[in-house]
């Protein structure tokens, strides 16, 4: 499946034009022609003779990109002098760096900063470890560690080809919640090596965000540094989708009247994040919930191969159905996908419940385009940035992290998780609620605010807050 028809990426054309040959009108109609649509247009010079404009234009992918400029190419008069696509100028040199609080600017500064003077406050963190807490960035860093095996949808791409996303989380650490998070993309898939590898650098964080870790792997890797770590260890692509998701179902549901423990779910991808979101569904009250991966549900009756399977068909399934998602989402109340582009079809959703739920947060394609679905569906949401009610795990790992950072809690607990979902749900009011508004925007500053201060409570409350607050301690 090709990227979701109305979404798209901007490219812009730099073209000279002779006057006397060709009119800015004729371009245009060149370029509506190859399906592009004009979005902008920037005069750069202009003579009697010539002119040259900037043409940013939608497109559908690359592929279309390079039909809209042969197109220009072909057209009489006209001169491509340069294309550039917004999004990889966005990305020269990356797109993150390191800053000094402090200016460097005489000897005694340096002094100071640096040796001799940085001696005596290493002496004071050697003497009380829990000194790093105020001496050093500790408090406000977390690692964004990957090794590139499930980036995004796209899979195993390596560590090289990750870093581009965990610099992005990185951004939105520092943006939304003031947290100063460092890309961390390690050369190993081996499970062992990178548990190491997190403890070893473990010192100079308050947390760690695992990202795009590919199941099964990522939940012993997450289990072991929970266990062996004294600071929050968090697989985001576990729980921070899962924390959102529930936030968009308790409003989604709101809208359709219906009770969270009287809907039919069927939840596709039972990998990292599937396996999350079903089990914060259970602990939030779903009673029939079917997973289904590549080879169809997952019930009891079969050994699969995936031990995080067999457990899963004991969770799941009251009914025990077998068959293909076709076949299982007959009468489901709500879709769920976290699995692969284009796998969910029109008729499967023409075959559910009245006022169907469909939550499609593959990225970057989802399970289904949102436009084909929007003619059967009550309630349409996504992962991506593009489209109304965004279910992306932005919504909570910034917010979740600045809380348990704040709170110096020794790990994020499901207590915190479930108040983090609730936070996220509540920024939505009664009266907003609607269709296409059943979770907050990523810029509605109100969210890592309010995941925040819930996060810090349920930490008190559940003994996991290291940090005295008199603001959030329990009487
Ligand atoms: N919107 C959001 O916030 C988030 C979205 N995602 C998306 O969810 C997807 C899965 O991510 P992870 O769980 O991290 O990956 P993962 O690799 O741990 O799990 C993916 C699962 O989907 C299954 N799958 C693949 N093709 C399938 C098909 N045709 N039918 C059914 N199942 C299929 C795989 O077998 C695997 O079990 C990705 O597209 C990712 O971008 C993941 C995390 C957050
Ligand atoms: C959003 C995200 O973390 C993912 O798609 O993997
Ligand atoms: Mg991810």
């Amino acid at each position: 499946m090709a990227m979701p028809s109305g979404a798209s990426m901007h490219i812009t054309i730099r073209i000279q034009f002779a006057k006397n040959l060709v009119s800015f009108g004729d371009i245009a109609t060149a370029i509506g022609q190859a399906g592009g649509d004009i979005v902008g247009i920037d005069v750069i010079s202009s003579s009697k003779t010539h002119t040259v404009r900037d043409i940013t234009v939608s497109v559908l992918d690359s592929k279309h990109s390079d039909l809209v400029v042969d197109t220009l190419r072909k057209t009489h008069g006209v001169k491509v002098i340069n294309v550039s696509d917004r999004t990889f100028l966005m990305h020269i040199g990356g797109k993150i760096e390191v800053k000094s609080k402090i200016p460097i600017k005489t000897r005694d500064d340096l002094s100071r900063v640096y040796t001799p003077g940085v001696a005596r406050v290493c002496t004071a963190i050697a003497e009380d470890p829990s000194k790093a807490y105020s001496l050093t960035i500790k408090r406000n860093t977390v690692a964004v560690v990957s090794d590139g095996t499930a980036v995004l949808g796209l899979g195993d791409i390596g560590p090289h080809a990750a870093m581009p996303v965990m610099e992005g989380k990185a951004m939105l650490f520092k943006q939304l919640a003031g947290v100063d998070a460092f890309p961390i993309c390690l050369d190993t898939k081996d499970t062992e090596e990178i548990i190491q590898i997190v403890k070893a650098i473990a010192p100079a964080f308050g947390g760690i965000n695992l990202e795009d870790i590919s199941a099964p792997r990522c939940f012993e890797i997450e289990e072991r540094l929970k266990q062996e770590l004294d600071i929050p260890v968090f697989h985001d692509d576990q729980h921070g989708t899962a924390v959102v998701l529930l936030a968009g179902l308790l409003n989604a549901l709101k809208i359709v009247g219906k009770k969270i423990e009287d809907i039919k779910v069927v939840l596709t991808g039972i990998g990292a994040a599937g396996i999350a979101c079903t089990k914060i569904l259970l602990a939030a009250g779903v009673k029939n919930i079917i997973g289904v991966d590549r080879h169809g549900a997952i019930h009891r009756g079969v050994e699969y191969d995936n031990p995080y399977w067999n457990e899963y068909a004991q969770l799941t399934n009251p009914e025990n159905i077998s068959g293909t998602l076709s076949d299982v989402i007959k009468g489901a109340d709500v879709f769920i996908g976290v699995s692969a582009p284009g796998i969910l079809k029109v008729e499967d959703v023409q075959s559910m419940a009245k006022d169907p739920i469909v939550f499609a947060m593959a990225n970057p394609v989802p399970e289904i385009d949102p436009e084909l679905a929007e003619p059967y569906v009550r309630v349409m949401a996504t992962g991506r940035s593009d489209y109304p009610n965004q279910i992306n795990n932005v919504l909570c790992f910034p917010g979740i992290f600045r809380g348990a950072l704040d709170c110096r809690a020794i790990e994020i607990n499901e207590e915190m998780k479930l108040a983090a979902a609730q936070a996220i749900a509540s920024v939505v009011t009664d009266e907003e609620l609607s269709e296409t508004y059943i979770i907050p925007s990523v810029f509605n500053s109100k969210v890592a605010e309010r995941v925040r201060e819930a996060v810090i409570k349920a930490a008190y409350q559940t003994g996991v807050a290291r940090k005295d607050d008199i603001m959030f301690k329990p009487e």
